[in-house]
Parts: C-alpha cells; sequence; structure tokens
C-alpha cells in the first residue's frame, strides 16, 4: 500500500528525513515511535501528501503521491473540530466538501454517530465534549469519508490512560470491519505495541529508522494481558532507551 523510498526531507539546511525506506502492507497497521523530534511528524505529513519530499519517492497503491489524496484520512493530536459547529455538522464535514448529497450525508452521519456511541451529543458543541468524546467526533468524521488510509498524529496524547485505551480497542475495532491501512504516529510504547502490526522505532535526531520489529499478535484485543505484549514492549524500550545513552 505505502512504498517509501530513498526518502529525504529537509528543512533549509536541517534534515529532518534521511534516505528512509519503509513498506507498509495493504489492511496492516504500522506504529511510527520515537524520540521528540526524530521526524515522526514530518514523515506522516509526507505520507498525506501535505509536504513534499526533498528527494525520493512515496508512492501509495503503486502510484507516486502528488498532494493531498481523496482517500486518505487524517486525524490529528488536536481533533480540528469547528467548535461553532453541533458534532452531528463536524462529522458531515468531509461529505459536504465532497459534495456529497443530503441523503447520503443522513445516511452515513446516522450510521457512523451510532457506531461511535456518540448519538446522544449529536447536538453538542466540541467545547460542551470531554477530551475523548472530542477524539470520537473526529475518528467519525475521518471514517465518513470511507478512507483507505488512515494516518494518525499522536491522536490520544491527551487523553488519561483509561480513555486512552478504550479509544484504542474501539480502533482496532474500526480498523477490522473498515478495510483500510493505518499508520500511527506515538510517543507511547504501549499504544504502538498494540495498534502496531509494523513498529518502527526512529533514531533520535538521526531522521532514520532504528528497527522494525513485525508484531504477530497485532489484532488481538486481549493482547495487552498477555506475557508477549510485555515482551514486545520491553523490547521497544530497550531500543529506544540505547538511545538516550
Ligand atoms: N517547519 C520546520 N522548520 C524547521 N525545522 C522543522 C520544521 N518542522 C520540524 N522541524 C524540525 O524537524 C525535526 C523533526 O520534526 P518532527 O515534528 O517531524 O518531529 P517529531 O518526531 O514528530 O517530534 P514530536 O514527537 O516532538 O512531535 C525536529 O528537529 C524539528 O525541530
Amino acid at each position: 500500500m505505502i512504498e517509501i523510498e530513498d526518502l529525504n526531507i529537509r528543512y533549509g539546511n536541517f534534515i529532518a528525513i534521511d534516505n528512509l525506506n519503509l513498506n507498509v502492507e495493504k489492511y496492516s497497521s504500522c506504529a511510527i515511535i520515537g524520540p521528540s523530534g526524530c521526524g515522526k511528524t514530518t514523515l506522516l505529513y509526507a505520507v498525506a501528501g501535505i509536504l513534499k519530499p526533498s528527494s525520493g519517492l512515496i508512492k501509495i497503491n503503486g502510484e507516486k503521491i502528488k498532494g493531498n489524496r481523496k482517500s486518505t484520512g487524517i486525524i490529528l493530536q488536536n481533533y480540528g473540530l469547528l467548535p461553532w459547529k453541533t458534532v452531528w455538522d463536524n462529522v458531515a464535514l468531509g461529505l459536504k466538501i465532497r459534495k456529497a448529497n443530503r441523503e447520503t450525508i443522513n445516511k452515513k452521519v446516522t450510521n457512523i454517530l451510532k457506531k461511535l456511541d456518540l448519538e446522544d451529543l449529536k447536538d453538542k458543541y466540541p467545547v460542551q465534549l470531554s477530551g475523548g468524546q472530542r477524539q470520537r467526533v473526529a475518528i467519525a468524521r475521518t471514517l465518513t469519508i470511507e478512507p483507505d488510509l488512515l494516518l494518525m498524529d499522536e491522536p490520544f496524547s491527551s487523553l488519561d490512560a483509561i480513555s486512552r485505551e478504550s479509544l484504542q480497542d474501539l480502533l482496532l475495532r474500526l480498523y477490522k470491519e473498515n478495510k483500510m491501512t493505518m499508520v500511527i504516529v506515538t510517543h507511547n510504547i504501549e499504544e504502538a505495541v498494540f495498534l502496531g502490526h509494523k513498529i518502527v522505532i526512529m533514531a533520535k535526531r538521526e531522521g532514520k529508522i532504528k528497527k522494525v520489529i513485525e508484531n504477530p499478535y497485532f489484532g488481538d484485543e486481549e493482547f495487552r494481558n498477555r506475557v508477549d505484549f510485555y515482551k514486545i514492549c520491553r523490547e521497544v524500550r530497550n531500543l529506544m532507551e540505547k538511545d538516550e545513552t
């Protein structure tokens, strides 16, 4: 699904991504983890087509990306909800921009609100919601466009541990229900291990990948309760700690 070849991204003279290569298979999930400033967001934005590479190639479904792609959904840390619109209108936004007709919008928004347990909140404004509810609205809005690729930049970082885990569970369920490929950028080791089929560990300050771990247990809803979960978490932690020394 995603092929990244010899990718270089510079901000002026500063090298943010240095000759990076990565493949993400269709309908799989890739978690990108690494210390602050290692280039995670830069990489995600390049895959989203928001940021132009200095050199190298990014292909999605075999096609070189040129700017924003219609069926790529992106969820950012600050939710991106419009404060003057209700939950219903925020969720409908992506469809309205794509000029869907009223009947399609009503049907899809109603369905997705039900799926994400947001029906009772449909007339509320973002300011009246908790962080977890806002993030569910942001996920709902992105899913209405039926993305085949869902990109997320630290989507749950402002949430408490319990809300965070319940949204991770929700995301896994949605991933299984809607055939899509996911890329999630996170600082959180447990999140990367729970949500990553492929866990990409980036090196500090170098804009390079340090290691890719394949996680054969991805998709197991009870994975957090298993010994293998902790083994992989420890492996990721050790790799990240080595960078600190
Ligand atoms: N517009 C910009 N101009 C110059 N340098 C930038 C710009 N955006 C990012 N950088 C630098 O590029 C590097 C990578 O930034 P990026 O935001 O991709 O890191 P990150 O891994 O996502 O960090 P964090 O986890 O803190 O969000 C950082 O050193 C940052 O200072």
